[in-house]
């Protein structure tokens, strides 16, 4: 982190996060205010307290004279507590060690209730005398002099005074005893079921232990087996961009700097370096990479794993941030598996580590299995074990990675540019415009009661272009009844739209959205940040949400992105700021482009910018290439991490590195006019997107679609399904809003720039106003960029793919209903008892299109169901049928006719069943060539 930005950067950050304090209830101000001290108050207030340990020892253990306030404070303190103000010295001091080394510490809550239970429990213990503590001389002499001190003080007296009174003595000893262990439990952060479980495990363990010492053994030889050293390096020490001095932009970052946040940077360290390769960063809980968030050094040693955090996680932890980083849904075709995240939230801190440890344990587990065993035969095939047309052995040796340092890198590494150079708005401009909202909100309340709907505004949030009016409606009024006055509504307050939210999400209050006189606008340096802990280089700062917070998104967990609006509504600004926040965070190390611009000036800003693997394209049909050989590359990526047994790029970048290969960036293909590639290629285009939209999250490679026409013919109903996060810009109508949303609400938008964000796995929308880069800005970026080298173009991404002969024959040009691979393809869904594309594919090793086509021709032939939404298809037919079913699709007529056992359901004739001869022997024709 730069420590020029570190100002900008605080300011966006408390930005951030004040509409999400703004919702809490207030802390109380003293509270308040100790939790805003600095680290550097709480270290004094630590070492006061330490001081004051050491000066109780002497007083209390030692027998020192005090002075008057010493011995008055050690009179106090054992006339309040009893015995109990014995533990003052070590209490003490452990409440000044815990001050200071809080930023090593884990978060533990229930720490000072922990610390009081225990307290109260000791002075009633040592009032009560249970277990014969402090005498125990009953509640005759309470409070006398005399009993106070060996006792448990006044407090304790009165304590056990208030529960014998209640309860009895015998009541006061349980509450005393339960106290103790309640005390105990919190402050360890134990539970009593996970400690028998543990006690239980660990008794386990050890009989098993003994059990394996061999008979042998002799005291010197180790009786339990000794870990065997991990086969591969551990993931090292987390970086902590909060922490330490942070070198001022321009700065030079090497590669390694840019995207391997676990690696070692200090603020010491010459400002350029040269470090390729680099790695690529990664999600914190996916990859259980530990990463200290607060005041550790850059260069201290990872924090180790508490064993607290890993058993009792719901112990540790903060609140966790708001942000958009929902998982990927699981497509129709199962993906390799890959880390997920927590669908809306940064894992906490402990969290994180305690995923870290388990997913240590589990690499630690895998690399000891892959040495002991080799993979049974029987084990569950995955797509990862088979992908669909995986490159072979030679072809993966062989193939040149995409990425790589491209020609004329610089030696020493790339520099960033500079976020300054990003215009930031003027203060004034910073504050929403607030004028007018008492009279709109009167109006709003008056409108309202002209219909009869009775409402009162609870609260305004003002953002930069709308304001949200939050009404409570009077009992027994629906909410739908003001959804209908929208137009009424708009009319009523001289409004050009508004949007009606009935209700808001998560709070009893419909929200009337309507425009502000003034609109800002959202600059991307408003809102630009260097890319959260966690996130990966692929994150872009979209702009401000309607409470005016900066929103952000991490391309690579959506994974992929669908942005859609009428001309003009600000898609290609939109655009513009996700590839410059890109640029303005990752080197073409991290991440290449792939940039379609089929309206050729949206673009090509960017065309001399090293990260791009192939020039601009603005031809439909090159674009169809370049969609389809990034197929390619992504089944080679597939293939690599299979041979290298890894589940996603983080991970094979982490082996690839260790095996001195350059890592592999994430690959991110930009299509300005969707509607463009659709026109030309649509089955092609389709296609290529469905697969890498399905499969291509765990080897990097997204996608981001953009389209001015939101018809169903350009973001068909397999493109929306595989796509899973959207954006809408205004749009012209409730359907265009559907195709995109699948909910209406876009068609209420204000055009430039103002969006409806609903990433992967949320059904909330998200209203954000665009962060706007204008082409000035886009200018210097990329002649910074241009300065630092020459994109390394891959040429080849443009070339027609190679014609594939297995696939081919189920090509365009054949007959839509024969193939060669029917009967196989028959045979196997009998045999499955189940049809299913993706099976096809994996089993038959064929394209998804093909495969799709062969479900088409046995659903045709009444040999499979038809498709219903997410049920699989039925196999209608029987084994018993299959002898006569195949000759059919083989041909073979004369041999169906003299089967033995033509019993059993026969397929129901088809409407194309006449052509069927003309298709046999034309099957016969390809087979016969094929052969
Ligand atoms: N975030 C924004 N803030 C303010 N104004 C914006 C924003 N985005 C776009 N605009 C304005 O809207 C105009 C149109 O934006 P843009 O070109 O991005 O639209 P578009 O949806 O891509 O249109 P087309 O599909 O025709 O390319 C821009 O010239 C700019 O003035």
């Amino acid at each position: 982190m730069s420590r020029s930005r570190t100002p900008a950067r605080t300011a966006a950050s408390s930005r951030r996060s004040a509409p999400k304090r703004a919702g809490k209830e207030a802390p109380s101000g003293s509270l308040r205010s100790w939790r805003q001290l600095e680290q550097r108050q709480f270290d004094q207030i630590g070492l006061g307290l330490l001081a004051l340990s050491v000066f109780l020892v002497f007083l209390m253990y030692l027998g020192a004279w005090g002075g008057a306030i010493g011995d008055g404070l050690v009179d106090g303190l054992l006339s309040l507590f009893g015995q109990v103000a014995y533990i003052a010295p070590p209490a003490v001091a452990a409440a000044g060690l815990l001050l200071i080394l809080r930023p090593l510490l884990p978060a533990i809550r229930p720490f000072r209730t922990g610390a009081l239970l225990l307290l109260s429990a000791l002075m009633l213990l040592f009032a009560t005398g249970t277990f014969g503590l402090g005498g125990g001389t009953g509640r005759d002499e309470l409070f006398t002099a005399e009993v106070v001190r060996p006792r448990g003080g006044v407090l304790g007296d009165a304590l056990y005074w208030a529960l014998s009174s209640a309860l009895g003595d015998i009541g006061a000893h349980v509450v005393g005893v339960t106290l103790l262990l309640g005390g105990v439990l919190l402050l360890t952060g134990a539970s009593i079921a996970s400690m028998v479980s543990r006690t239980g495990e660990g008794l386990r363990q050890t009989t098993t232990a003994l059990r394996r010492v061999p008979s042998g053994t002799t005291s010197d030889e180790p009786a339990i087996p000794v870990e065997r050293p991990a086969r591969r390096r551990a993931a090292p020490p987390a970086e902590d961009p909060t922490s330490g001095p942070t070198p001022p932009r321009p700065r030079r970052r090497t590669p390694d700097a840019a995207t391997a946040p676990d690696e070692d940077r200090t603020g010491e360290e010459p400002v350029v370096r040269r470090a390729r390769p680099a790695r690529v960063s990664e999600p914190d809980a996916g990859t259980g990479e530990v990463r200290a968030t607060r005041g550790a050094p850059d260069d201290a040693p990872a924090t180790p794993e508490l064993d607290g955090a890993r058993r009792y996680p719901d112990l540790f932890g903060e609140a966790p941030p708001m942000t958009f980083e929902p998982p990927a849904p699981v497509p129709d075709e199962p993906e390799p598996a890959v880390d997920e995240e927590p669908p809306t939230q940064i894992a906490p801190r402990a969290a994180a580590r305690a995923a870290a440890a388990a997913a240590a344990a589990a690499a630690r587990e895998a690399a000891e299995r892959d040495d002991e065993e080799p993979a049974t035969a029987d084990e569950e095939p995955t797509e990862r074990d088979a992908p669909a047309e995986r490159p072979s052995l030679q072809e993966l040796r062989e193939r040149q990675p995409m990425g790589g340092s491209p020609e004329g890198a610089p030696e020493d590494g790339y520099v960033l540019p500079d976020p300054s150079l990003l215009k930031v708005s003027a203060a004034d401009q910073l504050r929403p415009d607030t004028a007018g909202q008492e009279e709109t909100a009167a109006a709003l309340v008056e409108a309202l009661q002209h219909f009869k709907v009775e409402a009162k505004v609870i609260g305004t949030i003002a953002g930069p272009h709308i304001t949200r009016y939050e009404l409570r409606l009077a009992p027994g009024i629906k909410m739908s009844k003001v959804a209908q006055l929208k137009d009424d509504l708009a009319y009523a307050l001289a409004a050009t739209d508004i949007r009606i939210l009935a209700p808001v999400p998560g709070k009893t209050a419909v929200g009337v959205e309507v425009p502000n006189k003034r609109r800002r606008v959202v600059h991307l340096g408003d809102v630009y940040d260097d890319p959260p802990q966690g996130e990966t280089p692929l994150t872009v700062w979209l702009g401000k949400d309607v409470s005016g917070a900066p929103i952000h998104a991490d391309l690579a967990k959506m994974p992929h992105l669908l942005v859609a609006g009428t001309t003009g509504a600000g898609k290609s600004g939109c655009v513009n700021a996700m590839l410059s926040s890109i640029l303005l965070h990752a080197t073409p190390d991290d991440v290449r482009l792939v940039l379609v611009d089929p309206k050729q000036v949206e673009l090509n800003h960017y065309e001399s910018v090293p990260h791009l693997l192939t020039p601009v394209i603005t031809s439909p049909k090159m674009a169809a290439n370049a969609l389809q050989n990034l197929v390619r590359e992504m089944e080679w990526r597939y293939g690599v991490m299979s041979v290298k047994k890894t589940r996603n790029l983080p991970e094979l970048n982490r082996v690839r590195i260790d095996e001195g290969d350059e890592p592999l960036p994430y690959i991110l293909c930009v299509i300005d006019e969707l509607a463009d590639l659709m026109m030309v290629a649509p089955a092609d285009v389709e296609d290529a997107i469905i697969r890498i939209a399905q499969k291509a999250r765990a080897v990097g490679i997204h996608l981001v679609l953009a389209t001015q026409s939101p018809r169903v013919d350009v973001i068909t109903g397999m493109i929306k399904a595989n796509v899973p996060s959207r954006i809408a810009f205004s749009v012209s109508s409730q359907t265009d809003s559907r195709v995109i949303l699948d909910q209406n609400g876009a068609e209420s938008l204000l055009g430039r720039g103002d969006m409806l964000f609903n990433p992967v796995g949320s059904s909330k929308l998200t209203r954000i106003q665009g962060a706007y880069i204008d082409e000035a800005e886009i200018a210097a970026l990329t002649r910074h960029w241009a300065t630092q080298g020459e994109p390394e173009l891959r040429e080849d991404l443009l070339e027609a793919a190679e014609e594939e002969p297995a696939d081919d024959a189920g090509g365009d040009d054949l007959d839509n209903d024969s193939d060669p691979l029917l009967a196989d393809a028959i045979e196997l869904v009998v045999e499955m008892g189940a049809a299913s594309t993706s099976g096809l594919q994996r089993r038959l090793r064929v394209g998804y299109t093909r495969a799709g086509r062969l479900v088409d021709m046995m659903e045709r032939r009444g040999i499979v169901s038809a498709f219903e939404g997410s049920k699989a298809r039925q196999v209608l037919i029987s084994p018993m049928d299959l002898p006569r079913v195949l000759a059919q699709a083989r041909g073979d007529a004369s041999a169906a006719a003299s089967a033995d056992e033509p019993t059993g359901p026969s397929a129901p004739p088809t409407d194309d069943a006449g052509d069927d001869d003309d298709r046999t022997g034309e099957h016969a024709a390809l087979s016969s060539a094929g052969a």
